[in-house]
């Protein structure tokens, strides 16, 4: 099907592509995988979606639908790898493009519904930055009585607050500075500290059920590591492109666990829009035009984002 792109959020994995952080970049190159807009045409055989609907695609097209894992509806975790969106080979042999664009053609069952209720604008950043922190913080049951981190105060990180909150659990930011406390306080946090403080890393020792690093560069995970209480789990889905050194003793103290986590499947990414719907959750955009992208990315890379920059892709035209 096709669909008339009206916006497109910037994550910072569009960033770490075009840098070559994550290996040789495919030009000629479109990234942009949060993406919103109406269906514009549809094929024969499409029964999901009509023309006009609100839609959204996120981080995936395809995935291979045999194995194991996406025969257990986790297209993500696609074990011949799954279709990005932009930067993968596709089933015709040709380089998939993403969402900084007009249009794009995608197949029914990887486009999502995306409710009215839900500002259009603000819609776009669901598509990753939602579902990258509604996977983790519903896998590792984010609730009532769940004492949740949250590091770094980004476009993942301001999602993962308001979505922690909203599931019932008392949340922490852990950001470099207090420059955002107040905005975090306002998201749904229920404590905010600075990590550049390192009477932080004493003062909360031995104090989490889950951690969700969302930081884009290398940080000290052992700092962190001690901060989970009895079982509990840190979950990386900050993506920087070295290796980040566990010390296994660390793990040892609490019987505490390392992750990974990666996006979301198809399914868990409609039920966190249907969630976002219901609980009158959206992500804080800065709206910008086309030609707005570059000034846009250098303030991404320099932490001065205000918590996604989503572009209005009519400027385009
Ligand atoms: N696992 C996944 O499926 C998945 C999905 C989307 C994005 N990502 C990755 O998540 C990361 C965050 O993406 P984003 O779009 O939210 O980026 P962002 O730039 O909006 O947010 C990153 C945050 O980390 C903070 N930060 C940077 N360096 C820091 C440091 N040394 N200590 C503490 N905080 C620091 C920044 O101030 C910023 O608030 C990126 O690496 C991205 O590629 C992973
Ligand atoms: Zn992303």
């Amino acid at each position: 099907m096709l669909i008339e792109i009206a916006y497109a959020g910037i994550c910072h994995s569009d960033i770490h592509t075009v840098q070559g952080d994550w290996g040789k970049v495919p030009y000629p190159l479109t990234v942009g995988h949060e993406i919103v807009g109406t269906v514009a045409e549809v094929g024969a055989e499409v029964t999901l979606h009509s023309v006009g609907d609100r839609v959204g695609v996120g981080c995936m097209v395809n995935s291979c639908r045999e194995c194991d894992n996406c025969k257990a509806g986790q297209q993500q975790y696609c074990l011949q790898g799954n279709t990005g969106t932009y930067a993968a080979v596709d089933r015709d042999g040709t380089v998939t493009q993403g969402g900084y664009s007009t249009h794009v053609v995608v197949v029914e069952d990887f486009v999502l519904r995306v409710p009215e209720s839900i500002p259009y604008e603000a819609a776009a950043p669901l598509l990753c930055a939602g579902i990258t922190t509604y996977s983790p913080l519903a896998h590792w049951n984010a609730g009532p009585g769940k004492r949740v981190a949250v590091v770094g105060m980004g476009g993942l990180g301001h999602m993962a607050v308001k979505i922690a909150h909203a599931m019932g659990a008392e949340v922490t930011v852990l950001s470099q500075t207090l420059g955002k406390k107040d905005d975090g306080l306002r998201m749904g946090a229920d404590h905010y500290y600075a990590t550049s403080d390192a009477s932080t890393f004493e003062a909360l020792a031995n104090t989490f059920d889950l951690i969700i690093n969302t930081v884009s560069a290398k940080v000290d995970l052992n700092a962190y590591l001690g901060l989970l209480r009895l079982d509990g789990t840190l979950v990386n889905v900050g993506a920087p492109p070295e290796p980040l050194p566990v010390g296994v003793f660390t793990l040892f103290g609490n019987r505490r666990s390392f992750a990974g986590s990666s996006i979301g499947s198809i399914g868990e990414t409609q039920e966190m829009l249907d969630f976002c719907a219901e609980r009158g959750i959206a992500p804080e955009v800065e709206l910008i035009n086309a030609d707005q992208v570059n000034e846009a990315w250098s303030r991404v890379l320099s932490s001065d984002v205000r918590y996604r920059f989503v572009i209005d892709i009519a400027t385009l035209n």
